[in-house]
């Protein structure tokens, strides 16, 4: 997909009166709603259809990548808490998304509107949808909507996978012949870790309920933060070896050299707290929420590496919004996987 005509806004919402919608798309899961629709102005509106021209996805590209037509217009992209659905409902319906959503969807004349859905919220939210908007969530399921998700941004966008270590992020390129297989790890409420062998060919091969899902849950018990950007921030501000038992606090404030362990080392994940003489409240939250970060992340990123070991995978793609736009997230991800 071609950057230069295609924009991704996030969370700018068009004004529905000069704004052409089409297919609004929902991917509901366990912690948020994402909605995703495309949009065209007047100015580039053509005979009531968006204006499609097949082409090239990049200059750069060419020959390398397989070619994809390129709408001219704009995705724009929104989320809600899945335990808000009633906001997101109310935002299609302020927004006249729904009708504009299906036009290019298979719903001609005067077929009740369908929008494609996936989640476990498709099947969940369907009678709220159906009930105050009149449409269908027309369901596909969530992890063939994954895999065909990454496999189209890994072929087709230039500049999308990075590693990230260090505070330094670096653009991957993939050679389009050595893309598959790869382990795609979702880091959603909860995890999901799948081979990907090519379009349409993958199996998921493990998984953790020790997710994203886990950091905020139980996060929010711990410090009392009333949202997860406040939990991530709490986080920033903390040290971890106030909770957590180090290796050096078992071995004398020495590294256990023989089997690689410094003494920084995290030995036991809020290991401090069973013989600290202290309740919850004498710990700091700051402190508590870098522990659980920490110890999420370093699980996370050790269960990827065995996997990828175990299937002989040479790489690891990371998504999901527990690690979208978070930096350290991400470091402490890929220290993981190094480390193990
Ligand atoms: N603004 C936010 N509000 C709530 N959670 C957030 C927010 N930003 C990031 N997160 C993190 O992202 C996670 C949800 O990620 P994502 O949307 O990829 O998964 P999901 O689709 O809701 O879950 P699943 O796939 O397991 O059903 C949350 O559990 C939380 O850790
Ligand atoms: C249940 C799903 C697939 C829903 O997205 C996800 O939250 C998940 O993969 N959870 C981890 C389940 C497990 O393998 O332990």
């Amino acid at each position: 997909m071609d950057q230069r005509e295609f924009e991704i806004q996030p969370n700018s919402d068009p004004n529905p009166s000069t704004t052409h919608v089409y297919h609004l798309a929902l991917d509901i899961g366990g912690s948020l709603n994402k909605l995703v629709y495309f949009t065209k102005d007047d100015d580039h509106f053509v005979d009531g259809e968006a204006e499609i021209s097949p082409r090239n996805t990049s200059e750069k590209s060419k020959g390398s990548r397989r070619n994809h037509p390129v709408l001219k217009g704009k995705l724009n992209f929104k989320k809600f808490e899945t335990s808000k659905i009633d906001d997101c409902i109310d935002f299609i319906k302020t927004m006249k998304l729904h009708p504009g959503g299906s036009r290019q969807q298979e719903n001609p004349g005067s077929q009740p509107i369908s929008i494609k859905a996936t989640g476990g919220g498709s099947y969940k939210y369907a009678d709220p949808f159906k009930e105050r908007l009149g449409i269908n969530l027309d369901k596909e399921d969530e992890m063939d909507c994954l895999v065909a998700g990454a496999n189209f941004l890994l072929e087709v966008v230039d500049r999308e996978a990075y590693t990230y270590m260090g505070d330094q992020r670096q653009f991957v390129q993939i050679d389009q012949n050595d893309l598959y297989p790869y382990l795609l790890v979702n880091i959603g409420s909860g995890v999901s870790m799948i081979k990907v062998e090519g379009n349409g060919k993958f199996e998921r091969v493990s998984g953790t309920s020790i997710g994203g899902g886990t950091f905020w849950g139980l996060g929010k018990l711990l410090t009392q933060c009333k949202s997860f950007d406040e939990l991530l921030e709490l986080s920033y501000q903390g040290n971890n070896k106030e909770v957590d038992m180090l290796v050096g606090d078992i071995y004398g404030g020495m590294d256990y050299a023989k089997i690689g362990l410094s003494s920084t080392a995290i030995a036991s994940s809020f290991g401090k707290a069973m013989s600290d003489k202290k309740e919850r409240e004498d710990y700091r939250p700051e402190d508590m929420a870098r522990s659980l970060l920490r110890m999420i992340s370093n699980n996370i990123g050790q269960i990827s590496y065995l996997n990828a070991l175990r299937f002989g995978l040479k790489r690891i793609f990371f998504g999901g919004f527990f690690i979208q736009r978070h930096p350290f997230t991400m470091d402490t991800l890929s220290v993981a996987v190094n480390f193990w």
